[in-house]
């Protein structure tokens, strides 16, 4: 098959329920649409709140027979499902290009990682040990075991459309639970793709179902209320983070929350200042700046921030904006127009607030109305509403500190606390700041560390809970303890 007929096969305008294609009860459908163009792909269904009860249902008939598969049996369907992501790589990245915009070899890169960590949660479905327990009275015999906590709700956001549902149900799939997942209204289309390779591996009917709609809130509510969903996995803005949290109160729903950032990106001046230059442009430009871990405050030393600075525009003059499936371009549009609102808003803010426009600043109308300019913007200060906000755009916000302690305070002076980055070549600095920062991971000299072997996940208002890594699967698992009195 050619790589057009791939895309073809895999592009779906129904979602996936107990293991066929279906519409929507009500028979609505919303529009995809390529945020480079404005162009209808396609249309699905607009499901609410009975499909997915209906899901829901059929992940929970599917559940026992599931479960009861040896490790070594889901494992081998897993291993399955990352050969087939493998061998339609290429298809799967033009379909996440054309509903999410980011350049090809961006999600090349994205596809090959949903691949990483299905293959690796493959692996790690055999390695789910217990323990035996010393007794703790005589005659008892005592242990502990792992078991799937049961049906899992995943709602997954539209910067990494395909990778942060493989992360979320390769480790459910590898602990024995069943999945309902609720891909983002923007880019539902790379759910379902990985859906239908994930059948075509052997998943079961009812194992993974899709529900897609035009907004989260109606699906969401019924995937927090009800009492057979037993864990819900999100990835998402911190606000909604907040709603899901509260909503899963009522039946004490097992929570992973991967929520926003406002990562500090600190470069000392003692630092290799060519290195750091470049990795500020790949954390701050990934996904055209829309990554939680995006680095969402350059802080840099006085002493070097004016020779950083034009380094760092002569840099971006090396990057092209335009189509993601155009050759050459480095950088796709932002994902839709309320998102282009925001940065602007935000852009205007600070201006008005003192900063300078150092470069760009503005709309790009020439490439379509989702881009935005390649900006930075310096002379900046904690006091400023950018301070404070995930920019989630194309905006490198720059600042300057004296020293190492003030530019510790100025990067734990937030409520998130997901990732961070510090460049030095002072050995003793790199141990006592990666210390003191109060974030789940921290880079060092390195802007880019996440994959299947990292515990991804924040402290503080960025989220509870660790994916990836050997820890990634205890999120699906319930500890069962036994005492045998004999
Ligand atoms: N941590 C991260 O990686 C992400 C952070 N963000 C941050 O959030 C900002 C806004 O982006 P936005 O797309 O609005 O993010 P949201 O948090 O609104 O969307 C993320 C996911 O949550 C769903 N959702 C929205 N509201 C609810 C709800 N009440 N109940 C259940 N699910 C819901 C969305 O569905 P639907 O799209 O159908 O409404 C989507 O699947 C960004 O600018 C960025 O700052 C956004 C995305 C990812
Ligand atoms: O979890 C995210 O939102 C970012 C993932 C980044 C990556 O896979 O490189």
């Amino acid at each position: 098959m050619t790589v057009s007929d791939q895309v073809k096969a895999l592009i779906h305008n129904q979602s996936f329920v107990n293991g066929e294609w279906v519409n929507a009860l009500s028979g609505k459908t919303f529009s995809v649409i390529n945020p480079a163009n404005n162009e209808l792909i396609t249309e699905v269904p607009e499901q609410t709140q009975e499909d997915t009860s209906a899901a829901i249902a059929a992940a929970e008939a599917a559940l026992p027979a599931w479960k009861e598969l040896t490790a070594k049996s889901r494992s081998l369907i897993l291993k399955r499902w990352a050969q087939l992501v493998n061998e339609n790589l290429e298809a799967l990245a033009t379909i996440l290009t054309l509903e999410q915009g980011k350049a090809l070899v961006e999600s090349r890169a994205e596809v090959a990682s949903s691949a990483n960590y299905i293959e690796w949660f493959a692996n790690e479905a055999i390695r789910i040990n217990g323990d035996t327990l010393p007794r703790s009275a005589n005659g008892n015999f005592e242990y502990m075991q792992k078991l799937p906590i049961g049906v899992v709700a995943a709602i997954t956001p539209w910067n990494f459309p395909n990778s942060m549902i493989a992360r979320k149900v390769a480790p459910a799939l590898a602990a024995g639970c069943t999945v309902v997942i609720k891909p983002a209204e923007d880019t539902p289309l790379s759910a379902l793709a990985l859906t239908h390779l994930a059948a075509d591996a052997g998943v079961p009917a009812g194992v993974i179902n899709v529900i897609t709609a035009s907004t989260g809130a109606e699906v969401g509510l019924e995937l927090c209320k009800n009492p057979t969903v037993k864990k819900l996995s999100f990835t998402g803005s911190t606000a909604v983070g907040k709603i899901l949290l509260e909503q899963c109160a009522s039946t004490v729903k097992k929570l992973s929350l991967e929520l926003g950032g406002n990562a500090p990106f600190i470069v000392f001046e003692d630092a290799d200042l060519d290195a750091a230059v470049q990795g500020a442009i790949a954390i701050k430009f990934y996904n055209s700046g829309q990554t939680c871990i995006c680095a969402n405050r350059l802080l840099v030393q006085e002493s070097i921030h004016d020779e950083f600075l034009e380094k760092y525009n002569a840099a971006i003059n090396q990057m092209v904006q335009g189509h993601g499936l155009e050759e050459g371009v480095s950088h796709g549009p932002l994902i839709n127009e309320k998102a282009i609102t925001k940065v602007q808003s935000l852009v205007e803010a600070t201006i008005k607030q003192g900063a300078t426009v150092y470069r760009g600043g503005k709309v790009l109308p020439e490439l379509g109305s989702n881009f935005f300019q390649f900006t930075i913007l310096s002379d900046l200060a904690k006091d400023m509403d950018i301070f404070s906000s995930e920019i989630f755009g194309p905006v490198a916000a720059v600042y300057k500190f004296r020293d190492e302690s003030e530019a510790v305070a100025m990067a734990n002076d937030t409520p998130y606390g997901l990732a961070s980055y510090l460049y030095t070549k002072d050995t003793g600095r790199i141990f006592r700041v990666s210390e003191a920062l109060e974030y789940g991971m921290v880079g060092v000299n390195t802007p880019k560390f996440v994959s299947e072997t990292v515990p991804f996940g924040g402290v503080k208002e960025s989220g509870i809970g660790r994916e990836g890594s050997v820890h990634g699967i205890d999120e699906f698992l319930e500890m069962h303890y036994v005492c045998i009195s004999a």
